[in-house]
């Protein structure tokens, strides 16, 4: 049987020792300009980036929304392979679901992809085709960081709880190959907390630290499910040679390592 994404990525995240999730968002408009007129621009950029922080990475988490056009899909499938190159499993954040004809097309992402963001809200059968990839790991958005992500996830059903702890325990009992975890926005601490009481063995993503201002100390400390989970910074690590010209990667490589450094600080001390 082939290992589990889990445990792939506690392997990743022991021989790195590191929880980070290098989250690459290469938004054209902020990309250098000595990298615009390469064929393909995004990858010419994300190469770079993997080049100076795969040292530092758990994973690597490219946004679909970020791809979504000829050439875009191009670099992305680039961008795939040299991460698997450099052994770095990828999390396709595509937060995809549909009607099971329509989401079975969908779970094809896995193809390539090690896991993948998906999202609960159309129930059970929208995310089966995706669950039934044992080998994948699928994250379920549960609490996200966004300022609107308490207009409906927050809402308290008839039982009492919320909705994302509703979506907690159908993930839960979803969880069939263990290949299931949550994401949870680091902006919202206190959900981050009372949600790893609740699912004890769910690993988290935690987006929203960085430029989202989240608290990752709390990250570090609800996000892990027996040490492993992944804390994702996107926009904090690509972008923090924006100033740099040719040398921006290698400010990226620092930014990984600062980052990692930092939340290895609050792992030591939850330990
Ligand atoms: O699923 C996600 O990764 C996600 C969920 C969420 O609640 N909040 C969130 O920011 N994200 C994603 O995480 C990344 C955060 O990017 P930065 O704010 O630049 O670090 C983006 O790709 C977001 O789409």
């Amino acid at each position: 049987m082939p290992q589990s994404f889990f445990d792939r990525l506690r392997d990743r995240i022991d021989r790195v020792d590191s929880v980070v999730s290098v989250g690459l968002d290469p938004d054209l408009s902020r990309i250098p300009d000595h990298l615009r007129e390469k064929d393909l621009p995004r990858w010419a950029f994300n190469r770079r980036i993997i080049d100076e922080t795969h040292e530092h990475a758990a994973c690597y988490k490219p946004n679909a929304a970020f791809y979504e056009d000829a050439e875009g899909w191009r670099s992305l499938r680039e961008t795939i392979a040299y991460a698997h190159g450099k052994d770095v499993p990828v999390l396709l954040d595509a937060k995809r679901a549909d009607i099971g004809n329509t989401t079975r097309k969908y779970a094809a992402l896995l193809d390539e992809a090690d896991a993948i963001t998906v999202n609960p809200y159309m129930g059970r059968d929208s995310l089966q085709p995706f669950l039934d990839r044992s080998e994948k790991g699928v994250f379920i958005l549960c609490r996200t960081s966004n300022p609107g992500g308490s207009d409906l996830q927050d809402l308290e059903l008839s039982s009492g709880e919320a909705v994302y702890e509703r979506v907690a325990a159908l993930a839960d009992l979803w969880n069939e190959h263990g290949n299931v975890g949550l994401v949870v926005g680091a902006t919202a601490p206190e959900e981050l907390e009372s949600l790893r009481e609740q699912v004890p063995d769910l690993p988290f993503l935690v987006p929203g630290i960085g430029a989202q201002g989240g608290d990752a100390e709390a990250a570090v400390e609800y996000g892990l499910a027996d040490g492993v989970g992944l804390v994702n910074s996107s926009r904090g690590i690509i972008f923090a040679g924006e100033d740099a010209g040719e040398s921006f990667a290698k400010v990226s490589g620092q930014a990984a390592r600062k980052l990692k450094t930092r939340l290895n600080r609050h792992r030591e001390a939850t330990e």
